[in-house]
């Protein structure tokens, strides 16, 4: 039977009505989806790149690093992309000609041209530190250091990255930087502890002490239980939200190729052109120019007059001679604190896990006594450094044709220098030992004082813990999809039920 006319023109009329609605239906949440994208998209991937250059005593490295712009203030999101050493000596050594020591850093400067993006050059910070070896230049000559900053500076200005100042960072800075660095790459800094405060007996992860041993001075750093007794060596760090009361010291002079120069000016007679050193494999014999060996800071206190320009030095190779040599270095016998590490400097009780970086690692990882996974005693080191010190020259230098002469040739002095510095230096016993790791990379990034210098002072760091986000991009996305669908869907259930009555008395269903 044929329907009326009104009927059929009310069903099309119905059919369109459900048509545009559900039409508008789905751009509501093509709405909804879109913007929530749209207005909670993460920034463009903004990666930021900072350079440091080290100037250390013996040579200068320069260190290039990335973080994702948006992540600034976390922690453990700086990354090393790039180290490059510097040729020739540290800068401190060009001071006869010190327009040569800016120089010395072109080719480095270059190669980090071609590692920071040129579109980001320009807000890129570059920094320079010079560490011992310019102390100590500018204690014997404040002018000529001068020169050789200045020099540096002229040189880095001529870059297009954004040039901070090069200067010469005291040894409580370095020991501190070191320190944050470690700790930072470690991930020491980021846990919520708060949990914590509930069981008063239980300790949060504690921070690393920082060892760093350089060419010229030597850094120990750590947060210990007691009290620290001279101010000097105290500091007071605010970071993500806790506070740290840190123990350092720097001993200038201390740094391994200084205290070889100790010992050299201790031990070289006025009239003598040979000196037989214990500490030298049977064998080895070197050349040494004593003329200015004396005008150094850290041979003062040896001072004689000598009769010879030149010393001839050969290797006796004899590990226990070596050790007793050594530790005549180290003053222990007066302490105006309740304790001291030597030479009278305060030092509160070793506290905790350690890293030993720099030369410390360079040395006991020829050595092989640096691998993590087959830690050795301290006596098993001890061994180790008297068997390496009594084996011939020839033999060495034939087992390890790479390695730099100057390097191979010092491994007994510096393997017995780092067990007497740790051990009567500074108390580490063979229970303790096993508290240090000697580390050269953390998570890709060397261990050192750069990173922890420019997190500083580009103010990566805050005092306070960021307020963390209660959600992640993506779950605020899917939760704000879930919801809206929920309430159109609510809402169009609602419309729908109201709807179908009037409807229904108005005969449109
Ligand atoms: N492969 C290596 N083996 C042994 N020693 C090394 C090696 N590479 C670097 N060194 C030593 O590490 C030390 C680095 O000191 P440096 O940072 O230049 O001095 P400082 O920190 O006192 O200013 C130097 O004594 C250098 O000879
Ligand atoms: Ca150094």
């Amino acid at each position: 039977m044929e329907q009326p006319r009104g009927t059929k023109q009310k069903k099309s009329c119905q059919k369109n009505v459900f048509i545009i609605l559900g039409f508008l239906f789905i751009l509501a949440i093509i709405t909804i989806i879109t913007v929530a994208i749209i207005q909670n998209k993460p920034l463009e991937k903004n990666v930021k790149y900072g350079i440091v250059l080290d100037a250390g005593s013996s040579h200068t490295n320069l260190y290039i690093y990335e973080w994702p712009a948006e992540k600034e203030n976390d922690t453990g999101v700086v990354k090393q992309v790039d180290m490059c050493k510097v040729d020739g000596p540290g800068i401190s050594s060009y001071y006869k000609e010190p327009e040569k020591a800016g120089l010395s850093l072109k080719k480095c400067m270059d190669e980090a041209k071609g590692v920071v993006p040129e579109n980001r050059q320009r807000e890129t910070p570059l920094y320079l530190g010079a560490t011992a070896g310019m102390r100590l230049l500018s204690m014997v000559n404040p002018g000529l250091s001068d020169q050789v900053l200045s020099s540096v500076e002229n040189n880095l200005e001529l870059y297009p990255f954004d040039y901070q100042g090069a200067r010469i960072i005291t040894g409580q800075e370095e020991g501190a930087y070191g320190w944050i660095t470690i700790n930072y790459l470690l991930g020491k800094f980021v846990q919520d502890e708060s949990w914590l405060s509930f069981f008063p007996g239980l300790k949060g992860s504690e921070t690393f002490g920082a060892l760093d041993l350089g060419g010229a001075s030597t850094q120990i750093t750590f947060v210990p239980e007691n009290d620290i007794e001279s101010p000097d060596n105290s500091l007071h760090f605010r970071l993500y939200g806790r506070s740290y009361n840190v123990y350092t010291h720097s001993f200038l002079c201390y740094g391994k190729d200084q205290a070889l120069q100790q010992l050299f000016a201790s031990n070289i007679k006025p009239t003598d052109t040979i000196l037989q050193d214990p500490c030298f494999n049977v064998g080895y014999t070197r050349n040494v120019n004593v003329t200015g060996l004396y005008k150094n800071h850290c041979t003062a206190a040896y001072r004689k007059s000598l009769n010879v320009t030149n010393v001839q030095v050969i290797g006796t190779g004899n590990h226990d001679q070596c050790l007793q040599n050594v530790l005549e270095i180290f003053n222990r016998s007066q302490c105006t604190y309740s304790r001291c590490s030597f030479n009278g400097v305060f030092q509160p009780h070793l506290q905790g896990d350690f890293g030993a970086f720099s030369a410390f690692f360079f040395v006991m990882d020829f050595l092989k006594l640096a691998d993590i996974k087959n830690p050795k005693s301290l006596e098993d080191a001890k061994e180790t450094v008297r068997k390496f010190c009594s084996r011939p020259w020839q033999e060495v230098k034939v087992e390890f044709p790479k390695t730099k002469e100057k390097y191979l040739s010092e491994y007994c002095f510096s393997g017995t220098y780092i067990l007497s510095l740790l051990e009567v230096g500074y108390g580490f016993n063979s229970t303790s030992w096993d508290s240090i790791r000697f580390v050269g990379k953390i998570s890709g990034s060397d261990a050192g004082w750069t990173l922890g210098y420019m997190l500083n002072l580009t103010n990566m760091i805050p005092a306070e813990l960021p307020p963390s986000r209660p959600l992640s991009h993506e779950g605020y996305v899917a939760l704000m999809v879930v919801s809206s669908l929920v309430l159109v869907a609510v809402l169009l259930i609602i419309w729908l039920s109201c709807c179908k009555e009037k409807c229904l008395e108005k005969g449109i269903i």
